[in-house]
């Protein structure tokens, strides 16, 4: 039996930690209330944004994002011997304005501050402030603006502050962490190589590359630093369950009826494992003679931290050739050979994929890029945030056409090859969602299901290209 002494003590700890909770939940109750958070989840047709209590624009902005700037900080702070030897000395006083331009930042995220106009000079300074300029006043802050949105200027925000020293202006603050992945899954790079090598041209092989891109999008380092399994493209077949939508076939028989000369685009997602199942589609769409050309399309700073850079491209193409692996070297050497002889194209810099503009306003804002991906004969999106940028962030009811959701994107062939890790999707079997949803209400969050689809354009040869 507990003495009267100790027994107080439980009472008070026990007190002490309700009455802890009791001022949590006021103060959640006051930021909601003063913020106008809504308690009912978004409208059909209506923009995602972290002002619906119940969505995962909300969580993002109330912890996931304020924890990733943490993360970096702590990052910046026991990397500071390493950053100094690459940056030179200087970069000690870089990194604390840097960290602390970091800490107030976060900041205004949990305050909902309203965003500020980018005073850096960048090439998409301009284009961005302008963006920013038209956005309706009660669409400006963390908590009101449309999800998508303020998402991306948190990531150019980000870049913004590395811009200001001179020091770390060139410094991928998320490069260890991509590097380090991709070193992680060699074992399983090495296996699916072997199963890849001199495939057939068939609707089989095709398939089930496209489907290793699809599900290579599963290893995003904002989601889980995990490596797929160990036997991922013999296995692949056993993912088909999980996909909700598979147009797979429609993608071939488009490819295969499309005009000389074939392009193919794709724009990427993450870089390591998943650009290692890109780079492996693209050989195969190249070796079949599916296409002339594959061009991809990255993004031209950090961005969703594990996305694919110039840098990061270059990066995985050197590890491949200087590896002790001979199976590796030879497919560096091979890809390295795609890209002198321009089978490859590792496109420009474009800062429409690093903008907070959807794809419905490319041929308006980018009308140079839109001409250019017009080329194509298909062009491949790949992972969450692409989907979103296709999607506008909106709210479609979950079975609208695809290409319906597209608003009007049609250059060419368009295809999304995407692992759902966010509460937005378009062209799913009646009932899907309220089936998933019923057996586990976070299914959307945790990378378990994928789409591939697709929205043809027919062309001719003899078609304007816009
Ligand atoms: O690498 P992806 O597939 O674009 O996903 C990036 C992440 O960004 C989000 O779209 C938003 O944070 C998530 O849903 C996802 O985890």
């Amino acid at each position: 039996m507990p003495s009267e002494a100790s027994s107080h003590t439980e009472v008070t700890d026990a007190t002490i930690a309700d009455n802890e909770a009791t001022i949590e939940q006021m103060k959640e109750l006051k930021f909601n209330e003063k913020n106008l958070i809504i308690y009912t989840p978004p409208g059909v047709n209506e923009e995602l944004s972290a002002r619906f209590l119940s969505s995962f624009a909300f969580v993002t902005f109330k912890r996931r994002s304020p924890g990733l700037l943490k993360d970096l900080i702590t990052f910046l702070q026991e990397r500071e011997p390493e950053i100094i030897k690459e940056c030179g000395d200087y970069a000690h006083f870089d990194l604390k304005r840097t960290i602390w331009s970091l800490e107030l930042l976060r900041g205004e995220m949990i305050n909902n501050d309203e965003f500020q106009v980018f005073r850096v000079k960048a090439p998409d300074t301009e284009s961005w402030n302008k963006f920013l300029m038209n956005l309706s006043e009660d669409r400006r802050q963390w908590f009101s603006a449309v999800w998508m949105h303020a998402e991306c200027y948190m990531y150019r925000r980000i870049w913004s502050i590395f811009q200001r020293s001179e020091t770390l202006v060139n410094y991928d603050y998320f490069g260890d962490q991509k590097m380090s992945a991709a070193r992680r899954v060699t074992p399983q790079m090495k296996d699916v190589l072997e199963a890849t090598r001199k495939l057939a041209r068939s609707k089989e092989n095709f398939q089930q590359l496209l489907k290793l891109s699809a599900w290579g999008n599963r290893y995003d380092l904002s989601m889980t630093d995990a490596g797929p399994s160990a036997k991922i493209f013999r296995q692949i077949s056993k993912y088909d369950k999980d996909l909700l939508a598979d147009q797979s076939s429609d993608i071939w028989k488009d490819l295969t009826e499309a005009c000389d000369p074939v392009y193919v685009d794709i724009v990427c997602d993450n870089a390591g494992f998943e650009l290692f199942a890109d780079l492996l589609l693209a050989e195969y769409i190249i070796e079949s003679g599916l296409a002339r050309r594959v061009r991809f399309h990255v993004k031209a700073i950090p961005w969703f931290i594990s996305d694919v850079t110039h840098q990061d491209f270059l990066w995985l193409l050197g590890y491949f050739r200087k590896h002790c692996i001979p199976e590796f070297r030879a497919f560096g050497k091979r890809i390295q050979g795609y890209l002198r002889d321009r089978s490859f194209i590792l496109c420009d810099k474009s800062y429409f994929w690093t903008s907070g503009h959807d794809c419905s306003q490319m041929k308006r804002v980018q009308p140079c890029l839109y001409v250019y991906i017009s080329e194509a004969a298909l062009v491949i999106f790949k992972g969450d945030l692409n989907y979103r940028k296709l999607l506008g962030d909106i709210n479609y009811i979950s079975t609208a056409k695809f290409s319906d959701c597209l608003r009007g994107f049609q250059p060419t062939s368009v295809c999304a090859l995407r692992v759902i890790k966010s509460d937005i999707y378009c062209g799913l079997p009646v009932c899907t969602v309220d089936w998933l949803t019923e057996d586990n209400p976070d299914w959307m969050i945790s990378g378990e299901k994928a789409v591939i689809q697709v929205a043809i354009k027919h062309r001719l040869s003899s078609d304007f290209l816009v």
